[in-house]
């Protein structure tokens, strides 16, 4: 699903450039749980941003999904990323002046689903919140907001699920419920999900551990 070759980042104006990622290889099937786990700014981050196509890598190679992202201008890799990759963030990212329904249904819609509503409606069931469709982001929970996130991630039926820190922002019980969801959704949607955490025992839940090291995978393990 994924394969990387010799992936490099450097960000900076020049002169001040950083190399945040040191030429990172890895592979990753369709179907894995794979969990990044590292000190701050060992690149946890950049790496998902390049795996993901948010960020174009400096150099190496890269192939998401079949397509060859590394020939690809931002437009493509924009385009490329549509429908196929769903990203779950800390911050939940829901837009303030939409219901939760509309923050699900929009982005289908816009990526011309002709169900958008009732997709996301159905989506929106599947994490709970049947009930509270017509409720806007303010009015939620922070677990509440992110099982929107999850439903409008996942909606598309992307091959490849990204989560960056999906807890971080949550309550111990309120983040079990979460991974429960993003577990059961990857599951259901038959997704390779890819979850940066500093949290050993949702890491322990996927299939595979890498641990991120000054912009190198230092270990690569089954968990
Ligand atoms: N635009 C940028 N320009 C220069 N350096 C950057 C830029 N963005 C990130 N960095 C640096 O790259 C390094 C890796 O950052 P990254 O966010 O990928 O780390 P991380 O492992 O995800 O950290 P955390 O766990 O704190 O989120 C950090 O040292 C950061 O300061």
């Amino acid at each position: 699903m994924i394969s990387a070759r010799n992936i490099r980042l450097t960000l900076g104006a020049r002169g001040a450039e950083t190399e945040i990622l040191k030429g990172v290889d890895l592979d990753i099937r369709a179907g894995e749980s794979l969990a990044i786990l590292g000190p701050s700014g060992s690149g946890k981050s950049s790496l998902m941003a390049v795996l993901s196509g948010l960020e174009r890598a400096t150099s190496g190679e890269l192939t998401v999904a079949g397509v060859d992202y590394s020939s690809l201008s931002e437009d493509d890799l924009a385009r490329a990323r549509r429908g196929k990759i769903g990203i779950v963030l800390q911050a939940f990212h829901l837009l303030p002046t939409m219901t939760a329904l509309e923050n699900v249904a929009v982005p289908l819609e816009l990526a011309g689903a002709s169900d958008a509503f009732a997709t996301a409606e159905a989506e929106l069931m599947a994490v709970g919140l049947g009930h509270r469709l017509a409720h806007f982001p303010s009015q939620l929970s922070g677990g509440e907001q992110q099982r929107v996130a999850i439903a409008r991630a996942v909606a598309p039926k992307p091959a490849i699920i990204f989560a960056d820190e999906p807890t971080g922002n949550l309550d111990q019980s309120t983040s079990a419920g979460i991974v429960d969801l993003l577990f059961e959704r990857q599951k259901s949607a038959s997704a390779t999900l890819i979850i940066i955490t500093h949290d050993q025992t949702l890491a322990d839940r996927c299939g595979r551990i890498i641990r991120m090291q000054d912009g190198t995978i230092a270990s690569d393990s089954a968990a």
